[in-house]
Order: structure tokens, then sequence, then C-alpha cells
């Protein structure tokens, strides 16, 4: 079956000493509380290896980008193998941030998710329409578009090890969340393309989590949805309580 899954994801935000207060704020959190999902916390890569040494095994970590190319005269990238080498296990890829200002497209992506996979990361690979393919009514094509073009050369294998997050750009850090229905309504599309391309039983064990405007008093909601099995979490992620608030909304 497939696993339920909250992870945040920091953005560009907190010091190194703010971003290792709040991972032991939510480690400790984690421990008294009642947790029916995997926790993650994707982190800037300057904290990856601090952030590591403070969190137990129930904790993941993640970091939120990676490069294209496996090593070399790339000044300023971090590649896969060192974000493997600070003990994370998750990396999102292809979040619509990247996407829109640092234009990565389906070929880049392809080419992190391949070396995500060869350094044992799972990625958390994003997709999502804008405001407009969402009002001219192209959203579902749309994100049918970013999974066939930047996944689908995967093998089987290679795709089950995926988790995918639908995030609507509109709904990102605006406060504007998708409604329950209109993230269910995606989260089934999408998986009725995987079953299309890899079949039902690879559809159904993929975890697809929802990202956009997520907090406590909508998570629930959200979560009870049947094809919505978690959240990708920014803004309130940032916060120890409302993350909790988020993680034990199943
Ligand atoms: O990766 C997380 C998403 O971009 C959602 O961000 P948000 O929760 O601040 O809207």
């Amino acid at each position: 079956m497939r696993k339920k899954i909250v992870a945040g994801n920091w953005k560009m935000n907190t010091t190194l000493q703010e971003g290792v207060g709040l991972a032991k704020d939510v480690n400790e959190a984690l421990k008294h509380a009642e947790v029916e999902c995997d926790v993650v916390i994707c982190v800037p890569f300057t904290h990856l290896a601090p952030v590591n040494e403070v969190i137990d095994s129930k904790l993941g970590l993640g970091a939120e980008n990676c490069a294209d190319h496996k090593s070399g005269a790339y000044t300023g990238e971090v590649s896969a193998s060192m974000v493997a080498s600070t003990g994370a296990t998750y990396v999102i890829l292809g979040h619509s941030e990247r996407r829109q200002y640092y234009g990565e497209t389906a070929e880049t992506l392809k080419e992190k998710v391949a070396l995500a996979l060869d350094n044992n990361l799972t990625p958390i690979f994003c997709i999502g329409e804008v405001l407009e393919q969402r009002e001219n009514g192209s959203y579902l094509d749309v994100v049918k578009s970013q999974i066939e073009d930047a996944l689908f050369g995967l093998s089987a294998a290679e795709f089950s090890k995926l988790v995918l997050a639908y995030e609507p750009v509109w709904a990102i850090g605006t406060g504007k969340t998708a409604t329950d229905d209109q993230a269910q309504e995606m989260h089934a599309h999408i998986r009725s393309v995987i079953a299309g391309k890899y079949g039902k039983e690879i559809a159904d064990n993929t975890s697809i989590l929802y990202g956009g405007s997520c907090k406590p008093s909508n998570a629930r909601a959200l979560f009870a949805k049947p094809d919505v099995d978690g959240g990708l979490i920014g803004g309130a992620s940032l916060d120890a309580e409302s993350f909790m608030g988020i993680v034990t909304a199943f």
C-alpha cells in the first residue's frame, strides 16, 4: 500500500542556527505525537548535514533541489551524491519555483531524476498548472504532459521509487488552497495517467502529495480524499506547531 507522507519545504528560509532549532523542535514534537504518516523536512543545502546530526530516524531529511550533472566544473551547484552524503534520503525536484525562476525544463529534470535515483534519493517530483491553465480548462492536460515529458522514460522499477506532489501554482504561498474536490479530481487524474503507462498496481502504490497553502485548518479535509496521500508544505512548515498540526491531520 502506498505511504502517507507529509514533507516540509523550507525554501530559502532560516539561518543555519534557526534551521537547526526548528529541526530539533519538530524532532522533539514527533516523539510525543500519534503520527500515521512518514514525516520529512526538506531544508537548504547548508543545513543538511547539521540538521541530520540533531534528528532521529523517525524524521526524514531531504534537499530542495540537486544538480543535473554528476560532478565537475559547475560552480555553485550541489550534486545528488553530495546531498546523499549528508544523510538526506529525499530531494524535491521540479518545484514550480525552480521551473519558473531557474528555467528548469523536462530535459533538465530527467537528468536530475536519474541522478537522484542513482544516489538512492527519493525524488518528490512536483507538477502543477498556473492560474491561466486552470481557468482555460487545460489543467488536466498540462499536468499529464509534465508527467509524460519528464518521467515516462523511466522503467517501471524506477518510477515506483518516486513520490509525486501536485502543487497548483496559483495556490502556492497565496493563501488560496485548491478545494478538496479540486485536489481529488487532479490526484485521481494523475493516478490514471500513471496507470495508463505503468499499470494499476504501480499507480495505486504511488504516493501523491498536495501542496499549496496547506495549513492545519484545511489539511484534514484534503487528506481525507482518497487519492491525496499527504502534503508538501511550504510556509506552514516553518513553525513546528503548525507543521505538527498538519502531520497529525490524518
Ligand atoms: O513546496 C511547497 C509549496 O510550494 C507550497 O508552499 P505553501 O505551503 O507556502 O503554499
